[in-house]
């Protein structure tokens, strides 16, 4: 049993050298990257009643950060003061981050494996992260199962993806593929997107409890993002909690 589709990981390969570069590729997560740690640091800080206004509010939580790309959010984690272990199926990916990280005197344990191989040796984390990964895994369901079994209990597993409507086949595949070219062509496919109650049905299943789910909206007028309670057509992320 693999979460890898060998199609999807070439596709990231083939992106590696972009991670860092903000006009670049990955311009969407770039973007959306402050309006998700803001969502993520609030979780976590709220269920290990943690201080956000500490300087290393999240000492002592080991974080996985699984299909973690460049490091994007594994390296404001690790500046948080977590212990950050990040995962990728593409090498070339762990490579980009390794460096990203030294040059940053960041100290990240950088894995080029899977969850699944996680789970085999054994790993427990308080939180994991697994953004914009379920749409490119093998077997979504299977996947979220499987990032339950590396929480322990009490921890989350956070994920987001993309909604599988009308209006994110505009803003993601024509929007930010075909218009903007923000993405090269072909990087999303729709019909993998997954509903946010598709995504708590899995969560449930997998024994997590929703604890919540917000969308992230982009804004074209003012060129922002934010969090939203109603509007998950495009964007989402959620929260599951492995109950103690
Ligand atoms: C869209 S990127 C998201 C990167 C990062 N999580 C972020 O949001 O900035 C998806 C990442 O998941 C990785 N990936 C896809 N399938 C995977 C799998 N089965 N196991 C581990 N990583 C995988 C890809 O190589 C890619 O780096
Ligand atoms: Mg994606």
């Amino acid at each position: 049993m693999t979460s890898i589709d060998p199609a999807e990981i070439a596709k990231f390969e083939a992106m590696a050298a972009e991670w860092w570069d903000p006009k670049g590729k990955f311009k969407p997560l770039h973007m959306m990257n402050p309006v998700r740690l803001d969502y993520i640091d609030t979780q976590i800080a709220a269920e290990f009643g943690r201080d956000r206004r500490n300087l290393r509010p999240f000492e002592d939580l080991r974080i996985l950060d699984i299909g973690c790309g460049g490091g994007l959010v594994s390296e404001p984690m690790a500046r948080l003061g977590a212990t950050v272990v990040g995962a990728d199926a593409a090498e070339g990916n762990i490579a980009i981050a390794t460096l990203h990280a030294q040059q940053q005197g960041l100290d990240i344990d950088y894995r080029a494996t899977t969850a699944e191989a996680l789970v085999d040796a054994g790993e427990r984390f308080d939180v994991v992260l697994a953004l914009e990964i379920v749409e490119h895994v093998a077997d979504p369901a299977e996947f979220i199962a499987t990032c339950r079994n590396l929480v322990r209990p009490g921890g989350l597993v956070i994920a987001s993806t993309l909604n599988r409507t009308a209006k994110s086949f505009g803003a993601a595949i024509i929007g930010a593929e075909w218009v903007m070219r923000w993405l090269p062509k072909g990087t999303h496919e729709w019909n993998r997107f997954i509903t946010p109650d598709e995504l708590s049905g899995m969560a449930s299943a997998a024994g997590l409890d929703v604890v919540d789910r917000y969308g992230m909206v982009f804004n074209p007028l003012t060129w922002d993002w934010s969090l939203s309670h109603r509007d998950l057509s495009v964007n989402y992320i959620m929260t599951g909690r492995h109950p103690a």
